[in-house]
């Protein structure tokens, strides 16, 4: 015989409540399962909420009508008009009941538990008779009963304590003479030896349902919820928690002793004590397998089995001198605490015995406080221990399994990724069970935290990356486009996701935590968007608090780079082709540097150099392998190169600019390619790379341009200057011609000098085959001395430009 409890939502609507009908109809058969139900969902709170009203004064009458509304509407829903009229009468006196038990509150405006208890088991009771009514049309001998009236407990309210032998006694009796009937049984309520109403604590129904299943020795204790059994994770707070199919019941404690609320704890006791499996399975999606809770549960290759936290908690630390040495000090501590009803979560102890922490709820916060103050005044007047103060504002995260026992290197993985993602921890725990790690971390950082810890420890999963985005023109509008054609292979290949979680432009900005779909984010930043505010961008940005966090710089503006050291500071990585930043001041080109790696976060920038070409990670890789760079000469714009390879005939220099302009190549401004400025900016930060300390100043350029055209104020000046000095551009062509060259604009570095000047070259030297925006960049090293190492291929483009800080994203991930 199965024992099948239903929570809340299983009983919260006709719906559901149909969905139930459906499966006792599979369950029922040769011998009938016992039924055990919550409250309808939402009333229990209801139920408090018009005692707490009453007790204050205020008014209930409101609340009663809605809790009668709810179930009455299931009935007129559900049960022909003919059949209605018994229950709605049943009910109609439950609820008068009530209302005179309210009235009482309020006159005497006193609210004992005892009272409160009372008051909770209507909802118990009422959605019972409902149901089992309802179930009447397809069993005709469904039975309401009164759980209360079976299960005996002590007269402590709010959290009875259960007389177990006595309880079973009477469970067994009752069950025999009603074996042919199917029972609907009140979850959460039983009584004390007056009869009295009391209940098992709130989650108490899968209580119920353990100890009939142990007073019967059922076959299976079924726990019927809305969620698909138990889960690596809160689903609310890990997108990518998944269902696990096996678990110890040690592990199933720990999980839902930490926040997990599929299961209530003390559930476990009588279920393991007589080796009844528990199932967790979901009303709403029948044929999933759920979670079984049994002795002998498969061991899974999984290193732990899930991670669990507690929202809300408060830290006590108690230190000083009288503590070192001292036998029962603790002792004295925790039995004070635990005589007084406070109840520690999680105890740690520095082995030199100075101090020891201790976390408990908020709420018993004040009281740990003052009752510590008054046991150890004493030693608090003479200086011996130091007068302990209440930390708020903090979060536990645990992380759970039976395996962590036998496999080293767990807490270390917990730490790592805790770390990489910029999350202090105040105080740490592990049972010598070896089942469960506790940390204590900032309330702000759990959310960010449990998913960082979930990705470490699932890492055969899928890992996402979450990027926030500047700039929607060329180079990030293409960046958009590749993401979204990828994204299935990378899903497929390599376990990534890369979820686009803010954008803006000048103009707008669109911030949204479950992710922006790439296929309609112009609208949605068009029509949902704010205005563009870069400060509050980076706020909520940092707000979301999101793990593997990567901002995007897509942008031609010296805005964004202020905040890098911000956002590098809060553990977000940074990737830009934004060239402003790296080839500003110096030193600041090395904090971005220094706070990438503190906080161990990514500072990636191929783009800067060559577009998407791999010169930037060459540098590094030879410097890295300890090679020094003797030289460099290298032709890094491409879109210089462009109008040198497509100057020919009686081409006019302006047009040819104008073409690369329109093909992507250039700059925002143009400007900035022709005056040799974005050629600069390359090679000060390649010069940097090489070890070089070295600003703008520092770099010798010759202008290949006239000065009227420098002098331009405005893009439109600048091509009417051009067009003027056609004559200028025509000369030099013709002279490169006349001696079979071409023209270059070749950047060197070399005995830490740069240099960027106009050449001719002809076919002898490397650099006269080139083609199209080809940038062209040859390293001569310790190690490369004879022959260069040459990187060579288009360097500008908004397809190879978006692809590269595509793949710097992904070097992100891969770390
Ligand atoms: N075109 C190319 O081949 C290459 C370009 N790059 C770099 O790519 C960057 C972007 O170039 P394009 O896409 O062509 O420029 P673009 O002018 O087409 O787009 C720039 C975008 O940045 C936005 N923006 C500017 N200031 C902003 C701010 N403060 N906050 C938010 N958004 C802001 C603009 O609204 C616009 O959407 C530049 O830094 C460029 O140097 C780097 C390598 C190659
Ligand atoms: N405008 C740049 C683009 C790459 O950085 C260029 O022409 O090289
Ligand atoms: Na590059």
């Amino acid at each position: 015989m199965n024992i099948l409890k239903f929570g809340g939502t299983s009983v919260g609507s006709a719906q559901s409540i149909s969905a139930l009908m459906d499966i006792l109809k599979k369950e029922t058969g040769v011998e009938n399962p016992i039924v055990v139900l919550s409250a309808m969902g939402g009333v229990t709170n209801t139920l408090l909420l018009m005692a707490e009203n009453a007790r204050s004064g205020a008014d209930y009458a409101d609340q009663l009508k809605e809790i009668e509304t709810k179930h009455f509407e299931v009935i007129r829903a559900l049960l022909p008009a003919g059949a209605q009229n018994p229950v709605l009468t049943k009910l109609k006196i439950y609820f008068n009941e009530l209302e005179d038990i309210l009235q009482s509150v309020y006159t005497l405006r006193e609210l004992s538990l005892q009272t409160k208890d009372l008051i909770l088991s209507y909802g118990e009771r009422c959605s019972n008779v409902m149901v089992s009514h309802i179930a009447r049309q397809y069993f005709a001998n469904s039975v309401y009963v009164d759980g209360a009236e079976l299960i005996k407990t002590d007269g402590n309210f709010g959290q009875a304590k259960v007389n177990t032998q006595l309880t079973e006694t009477l469970i067994r009796d009752f069950y025999e003479s009603n074996k042919d009937k199917l029972l609907f049984v009140t979850g959460f309520i039983s009584s004390n030896e007056d009869g009295r109403v009391t209940t098992l604590g709130r989650g108490g129904s899968d209580y119920t349902a353990a100890i009939w299943g142990a007073a019967l020795n059922a076959e299976e204790i079924q726990i019927w919820t809305d969620v698909d059994g138990m889960l690596t994770a809160d689903p609310r707070i890990v997108k990518k928690a998944f269902s696990l199919p096996e678990l110890s019941y040690i592990e199933a404690m720990e999980l839902s002793y930490f926040g997990a609320k599929v299961i209530y704890p003390p559930t476990m006791t009588p279920a393991f004590l007589k080796k009844i499996p528990i199932v967790i399975k979901n009303t709403f999606n029948v044929d999933f397998p759920g979670t079984y809770i049994k002795h002998g549960a498969q061991a899974s290759s999984l290193p732990i089995k899930g991670i669990s936290s507690i929202d809300e908690i408060s830290i006590l630390n108690l230190s000083g001198s009288g503590m070192v040495g001292k036998a029962g000090f603790s002792g004295r501590l925790f039995s004070l605490l635990s005589r007084e009803q406070v109840n520690v979560v999680l105890i740690t102890q520095s082995s030199s015995e100075h101090s020891i922490t201790f976390a408990v709820k908020p709420t018993d916060a004040l009281k740990a406080l003052a009752l510590i103050s008054k046991e150890f005044e004493l030693e608090l007047q003479a200086r011996k221990l130091e007068y302990p103060e209440v930390e708020n504002g903090l979060s536990i995260l645990a992380i759970v399994g039976e395996n962590m026992k036998r496999t080293p290197g767990i807490s270390g993985r917990l730490f790592s990724a805790l770390g990489r993602n910029g999350v202090n921890i105040r105080a740490i725990a592990q049972g010598s069970s070896e089942y469960n790690i506790s940390v204590i971390l900032s309330r702000a950082d759990l959310s960010k935290a449990v998913n960082a810890v979930h990705d470490a420890f699932y890492s055969d999963l899928k890992k996402t990356l979450n990027i926030f985005c500047l700039g929607t023109g060329n180079i990030g509008k293409t960046l958009f486009q590749q993401l979204q054609n990828q994204m299935p292979f990378l899903a497929k290949n390599n376990d990534l996701q890369v979820k686009v979680m803010g954008v803006s432009n000048t103009r707008k900005m669109y911030l949204n935590p479950d992710g922006i779909d790439l296929t309609t984010w112009e609208n949605v930043l068009e029509e949902q968007g704010d205005k563009a505010d870069l400060g509050e961008f980076i706020k909520q940005m940092k707000n979301m608090n999101l793990a593997n966090c990567v901002f995007v710089d897509n942008t031609a503006s010296h805005n964004p780079i202020q905040f890098y050291l911000d956002v590098l500071q809060s553990s977000i990585s940074v990737v830009t082709c934004n060239k402003i930043g790296n080839s500003a001041e110096y030193d600041q080109y090395v904090a971005f540097k220094e706070a990438a790696r503190k906080h161990g976060v990514e500072f990636y920038y191929e783009t800067n150099v060559g577009a998407g070409l791999p010169i930037i990670r060459t540098l590094k890789d030879l410097m890295l392998s300890g090679d020094r760079i003797a030289s460099i000469e290298a032709i890094l714009s491409g879109t210089i190169s462009y109008i040198f390879n497509n100057f020919k005939g009686d081409r006019l220099f302006h047009e040819v600019v104008k073409e690369a302009q329109d093909l992507g190549y250039t700059e925002p401004d143009p400007r900035d390619d022709l005056n040799g400025k974005d050629f600069m900016r390359k090679m000060l930060i390649l010069a940097r790379d090489a070890g070089y300390a070295l600003e703008e100043k520092d770099v010798a350029i010759e202008s290949m341009l006239p000065a009227a055209c420098l002098a331009a104020n405005s893009v439109a000046d600048f091509y009417q200057e051009m067009e003027k000095n056609a004559a200028h551009f025509e000369n030099l062509k013709q002279e490169a011609a006349k001696n079979n060259k071409v023209l270059r604009y070749i950047g060197k570095l070399e005995d830490g000098k740069v240099s960027i000047t106009l050449q001719m070259v002809d076919d002898s030297h490397p650099f006269y085959m080139l083609s199209g925006s080809d940038n062209i960049i040859s390293f001569i090293t310790d190690r490369y001395k004879e022959r260069p190492l040459v990187v060579k291929g288009p360097g500008a483009g908004a397809e190879v430009t978006a692809a590269g800080v595509f793949a710097d994203i992904i070097n992100v991930g891969k770390r």
